[in-house]
């Protein structure tokens, strides 16, 4: 009993099935891990955009956590969708008084459609209170930009990003690298370990308009790559590999920003 690898997202609901819980739980699923959740909000929309949104209350969120911490044995978490102050430090509180392993933090701000998922007034508590509680921290450039308040113009600006996020308390620090550019051949991922240790993970850049979700897969893959036992390098590395098959095997879902496909990381 209680064996199998169990993992835990605290995020949104995103309708269309292409990013936040949905986008997570496919991931465990498909890297052979048991999947719970901790719904914060829920996103009604589909793949042309967002159009509501509504957010859970903090008894509710705060009952999901004490119904998972009593009967399931969770080795990993994630963060997705926080949307405010109050829901941020509901889920501090939480995470703090049980124990459900390494946390990857995804600091979602905005979808890479321009919607956005998160109160400015929060900023402030992501940094203070959530960043110091990550083992892996996510921002995408933008995100990393605005929590470390400063541009991103090159890859020393994406290294110098990383430290000043590290320095507020993250473990390792992934910033990932800007991708809004037909031109571009290349993105690359900086990843700077709790040893110093850098690392560039690079690969092609995909022009395609599937990729809603990319983010939340990346952390997800990690998440569950933790949850069974793995270190942060193999686990890293095997979330980069698994977005990068999903971004460059498109599924034909939805008639707008369709989401990588999960798919194709099924053996
Ligand atoms: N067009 C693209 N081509 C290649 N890799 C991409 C592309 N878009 C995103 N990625 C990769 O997907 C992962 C998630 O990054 P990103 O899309 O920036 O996150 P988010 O969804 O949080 O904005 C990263 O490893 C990034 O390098
Ligand atoms: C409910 C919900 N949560 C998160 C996102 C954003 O997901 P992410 O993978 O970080 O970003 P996109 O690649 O989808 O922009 C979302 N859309 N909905």
């Amino acid at each position: 009993m209680n064996e199998f690898p169990q993992a835990m997202t605290i995020a949104g609901s995103d309708s269309d099935g292409s990013a936040g819980m949905q986008a997570d739980l496919h991931t465990f699923f498909v890297q052979g891990v048991y999947g719970t959740s901790v719904l914060t909000a829920c996103v009604a929309g589909n793949s042309y955009g967002i159009h509501d949104q509504v957010l859970l209350p903090k008894r509710f969120i705060d009952q999901e956590f004490k119904d998972l911490a009593e009967d399931f044995q969770i080795r990993a978490a994630k963060t997705g969708m926080l949307a405010n102050s109050e829901i941020i430090e509901a889920v501090i509180e939480n995470y703090q008084k049980y124990d459900f392993g390494p946390l990857v933090v995804d600091p979602v701000i905005i979808t890479k459609h321009g919607d956005f998922l998160l109160d400015q007034e929060a900023f402030a508590t992501i940094k203070e209170k959530l960043i110091p509680l990550a083992t892996v921290l996510t921002p995408n450039f933008f995100e990393a930009e605005k929590l470390a308040d400063m541009k991103i113009e090159s890859s020393a600006d994406q290294i110098q990003a990383a430290k000043i996020l590290q320095d507020m308390g993250a473990d390792t620090v992934i910033v990932k690298g800007k991708h809004h550019d037909d031109q571009q051949s290349e993105v690359s991922d900086l990843v700077l370990y709790a040893s110093g240790k850098q690392e560039w993970l690079s690969g092609p850049y995909y022009a395609t308009d599937r990729k809603n979700g990319s983010g939340d897969s990346l952390s997800a893959c990690i998440t569950a790559e933790l949850a069974k036992g793995k270190d942060q390098e193999a686990a890293i590395h095997t979330g980069y590999h698994y977005v990068q098959a999903a971004i460059k095997n498109e599924l034909a879902v939805g008639h707008k920003f369709g989401p990588v496909n999960q798919f194709a990381n099924l053996n």
